[in-house]
């Protein structure tokens, strides 16, 4: 089967969260259950310098479209200069504001998309179409009145919180017909939804945990959309992120100082100590906790700014890492301010430095208010690096809680926790610190951890299982 996936962001070229770890390694773990996939991302200046054996396959009035390769990658780019040749991030501009036509951008990029998929191009016709997020939700759209035989999509939800909203005044610039603008097509409150849209055209949606789509199920956890997502539900299904094993793995790892495999854990302490000295650490008694995050309101790092006298008392230390909102950023530069020694904070976006978080931190904190699937607590669990996170989405399904019968049974990884509140962190913190205290214990969860199968191969299986339903209910 060829898949063309399509997406805002894709690792190791372009990344600003998770959406681009998964878009990056599904590919390699799809080829392994007969399922090739090419990948359409904007022609970012980093897309563009990757792209190798690069070949000219079409061409629209925004610009042109290449195919080539970027190490195991198949792509195509949407070499568009006026759409994506910017500085800053993908979304923003370098001061940090949206570019204000995002909704142009990602609107080009979806046309284009199907354009790819319905073979409008040198490539031949895809057999499905693989839409990941607001910025690539229009695409089950445009599929919907593309001319000729249908071709079947997929849209994948790593966060419904992003959902791509627009005016109105927007809708004649898609190039839609004029009955997609309905409750039943792109119209949302009045506007124009890009999720809202994919939601409704695509022939089978994937959310990254099977918790995270039950919740979104639900008036509390739907953001809006749970109405649709409820008349939706038999095409929906939950599948829990996987990895890319071959670049976190602690044993091959080149961020970390001193490699180490699930017999070897003491020698994470020599990492632990560069997690000290990068973050201006000095010795304690309790657990190291790092944060590796977006830091905003979704991933609860203000219970951590709340929980931190009771983090510091039990003898933790923390090691942030992360970007986001400013107020956020300010509280925890003056914590460290406050705690020299105990409190350390790098605000930025540094892969490498993450790498060695995992390999030397004792814990890492997740206490978001909602977490699709989660990808933080999984590298926790692949480096020996306790998961503390809040029973929520993606982080209820993949950490096993440290209670009395996991321990008993030696199956615990982390500790889970609810409500998700400051004082819930705090005793989750505290559970940490006490079973940190107790070695055997501690260095049991670890080990657990470390056994879990977090690889993309099993779950990519579930994922072709969802494209050929999706082809089978297309054809
Ligand atoms: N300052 C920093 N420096 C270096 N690396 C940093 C960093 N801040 C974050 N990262 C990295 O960015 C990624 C974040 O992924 P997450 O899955 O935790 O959350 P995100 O909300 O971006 O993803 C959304 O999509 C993913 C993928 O489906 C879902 O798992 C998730 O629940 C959903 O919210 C991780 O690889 C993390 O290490």
């Amino acid at each position: 089967m060829r898949v063309l996936a399509v997406a805002s962001e894709c690792f190791p070229l372009v990344k600003t969260g998770g959406l681009a770890d998964v878009v990056g390694a599904l590919p390699a773990a799809l080829a392994a259950h007969g399922v090739a996939v090419t990948t359409l991302l904007p022609g970012y200046p980093a897309v563009r310098a990757a792209l190798a054996e690069a070949c000219e396959i079409g061409s629209v009035p925004e610009g042109r479209l290449v195919a080539g390769r970027a190490g195991a990658l198949d792509l195509v780019t949407f070499d568009a200069p006026a759409l994506f040749d910017r500085p800053g991030d993908p979304y923003r501009r370098p001061d940090g504001a949206d570019w204000p036509d995002n909704a142009l951008r990602f609107a080009a990029l979806a046309r284009v998309a199907a354009a790819i998929a319905t073979g409008r191009t040198a490539l031949p016709r895809f057999d499905l179409l693989h839409a990941h997020d607001w910025q690539a939700g229009l695409a089950p759209a445009y599929l919907a009145f593309a001319p000729g035989p249908r071709v079947p999509s997929v849209l994948s939800v790593h966060n419904l919180a992003f959902q791509g909203q627009f005016g109105a005044e927007l809708f004649p610039a898609l190039g839609l017909p004029a009955e997609a603008f309905a409750v039943d097509g792109v119209e949302y409150y009045g506007g124009v939804g890009f999720l809202k849209a994919g939601l409704h055209y695509a022939d089978r949606i994937i959310t990254v945990s099977p918790t995270y789509a039950r919740e979104i199920a639900t008036p509390e956890g739907g953001m809006g959309l749970d109405g649709l997502i409820r008349a939706r539900k038999d095409r929906i299904t939950g599948i829990v992120n996987g990895i890319d094993i071959e670049v976190w793995s602690p044993e091959t790892d080149a961020a970390l100082p001193r490699r180490y495999d699930i017999g070897t854990l003491s020698l994470r302490a020599h990492n632990r100590a560069a997690v000290e000295a990068a973050f201006g650490l000095g010795p304690g008694p309790g657990p190291l906790f790092a944060v590796v995050s977006r830091l905003t309101w979704q991933k609860g790092i203000d219970l951590i700014a709340e929980a931190l006298p009771l983090l510091l008392g039990a003898g933790g230390r923390l090691a942030l890492l992360g970007t986001g909102d400013a107020a956020l950023e300010g509280a925890f530069l003056a914590a460290a301010a406050s705690h020299p020694g105990r409190v350390g904070v790098r605000i930025g976006f540094d892969e490498a430095l993450s790498h060695l978080m995992f390999g030397g931190a004792d814990a890492v904190l997740v206490p978001s208010r909602f977490e699709p699937c989660g990808l933080t607590q999984l590298y926790g669990l692949r480096y020996g690096c306790v998961p503390v996170v809040s029973r929520v989405g993606g982080l209820a399904d993949t950490v096993i809680d440290a209670n009395a019968a996991a321990l008993e049974a030696g199956v615990a990884t982390g500790i889970q926790f609810f409500p998700v509140t400051a004082s819930a962190l705090g005793a989750a913190i505290l559970r940490a610190a006490e079973l940190f205290a107790d070695g055997e214990a501690w260095a049991g969860m670890q080990r657990a951890g470390m056994r879990a199968d977090l690889s993309w191969s099993r779950r990519a299986g579930a994922y072709a299982a969802v494209f050929r339903a999706a082809c089978a209910a297309g054809a």
